[in-house]
């Protein structure tokens, strides 16, 4: 499509996270239709969050720039580094080869998501020994080689990233006869898996082995907070969890639409990954569901309320007020690790 329409040499930038050596791909099919025209590929991963991309775009820890090791290549990083050097400090525009930069921002993702289920595996542990995954986590991340970011223990990342990249990377590594390496990075999805799945087997245990019948609130339905993507959001698999078990739910969050909620909890794994026309047509609404716009609403005549999403608004809720509206015994599980109600 470019090549169609592009009438003088052009420097085409890859902002999405792919596969390294997809710039070699892009390249190919540019020149093969160039007519005459010269084209630079560069890979310029995005590290933004959802929920602070304003703020990660005007102050990032780095910008990421690879191109070819050619001085047409070095002329067209110059050229868009000069374009992020308008608000970004120099000294955080980080020039690489292609190939390191393709694979930086898998490897980026990678180690995040590990970090992620490395204080979920321990959260296992913790619970099993009397140790407080939250003070563990605290006095791990003071060493300043490790630093306290991202080890937050929870019910399991989600997102449409972490699987997806790792799953990339795993890939990658199978493909360049790397099974050992590949089966490293698989742990990381294995154990987010195991994590949620844990979750659900601890509610249905804390409730006296069964939740058939009973009514348990879901307090956050959104991947993470401050925004309302359920892309690979814990709270499907948990959700669906309970279903398995007959439980009836009735879900809250400050973001995430009912009719979102239905279309994920009656979809397969990988429908929404679709297109949306392949997407299917209208999914039936699971009846043992329901959505409200309140949390009080949704936490009233429960016998269980999990919280699976670290909402800043859930920390404001009158907590007495929801055990005493409560069936009891009531139980409250708490799937974020940010604070404990
Ligand atoms: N969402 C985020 O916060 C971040 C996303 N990224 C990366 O940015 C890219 C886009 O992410 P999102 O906007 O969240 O995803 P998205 O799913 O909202 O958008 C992806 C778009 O690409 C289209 N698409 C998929 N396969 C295609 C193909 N083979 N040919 C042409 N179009 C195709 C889809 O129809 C969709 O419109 C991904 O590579 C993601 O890893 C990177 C950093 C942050
Ligand atoms: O490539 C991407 O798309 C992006 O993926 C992540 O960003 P995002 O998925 O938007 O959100 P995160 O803040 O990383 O959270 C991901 C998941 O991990 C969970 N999480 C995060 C931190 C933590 O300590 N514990 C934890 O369970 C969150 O609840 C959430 O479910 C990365 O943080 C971004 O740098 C990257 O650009």
């Amino acid at each position: 499509m470019i090549a169609d329409v592009a009438k003088s040499d052009k420097i085409v930038v890859e902002k999405s996270t792919v596969p390294v050596k997809t710039a070699e791909a892009i390249e190919k099919i540019l020149t093969h239709n160039s007519k005459g025209i010269n084209f630079q590929i560069l890979s310029n991963p995005e590290f933004l969050a959802e929920g602070t991309a304003i703020k990660d775009l005007f102050n990032p820890d780095r910008v990421l720039i690879g191109g070819r090791e050619t001085p047409e290549g070095q002329r067209a990083v110059q050229a868009l580094k000069a374009v992020y050097a308008q608000w970004v400090p120099e000294d955080r525009i980080i020039t690489t080869n292609l190939w390191s930069a393709e694979l930086s921002k898998l490897a980026a993702n990678a180690f995040l998501a590990q970090r992620i289920s490395s204080m979920n595996a321990m959260s296992a542990l913790c619970e099993a020994t009397g140790a407080n995954v939250s003070e563990v986590a605290y006095a791990v991340g003071k060493d300043t080689r490790i630093g306290p970011k991202f080890l937050n223990a929870s019910v399991g990342f989600g997102g449409s990233c972490f699987q997806k990249d790792i799953l990339n990377l795993v890939y990658i590594c199978e493909c360049n006869g790397l099974p050992e390496v590949a089966h490293y990075w698989k742990q990381v999805i294995k154990i987010n898996d195991y994590q949620k799945s844990r979750f659900v087997n601890r509610v249905v245990s804390s409730m006296f082995n069964t939740v058939a019948g009973k009514k348990i609130a879901i307090l956050g339905f959104a991947f993470k907070k401050d925004t309302g993507d359920t892309r690979e959001t814990a709270a499907i698999d948990v959700c669906k969890g309970l279903l398995g078990d007959k439980a009836k739910i009735s879900i809250y969050d400050p973001q995430v639409t009912e009719d979102q909620i239905q279309r994920d909890l009656s979809m397969n794994k990988f429908d929404w990954d679709h297109p949306i026309h392949l997407q299917p047509m209208s999914p039936s609404a699971v009846k043992q569901v329901s959505v409200t716009w309140d949390a009080y609403e949704a936490t009233k005549g429960a016998h269980g309320v999990c919280i699976l999403t670290e909402w800043d608004e859930f920390r404001q809720l009158d907590y007495k007020k929801i055990y005493d509206n409560m069936q009891k015994p009531a139980f409250i599980l708490t799937g974020v690790m940010w604070w404990i109600p």
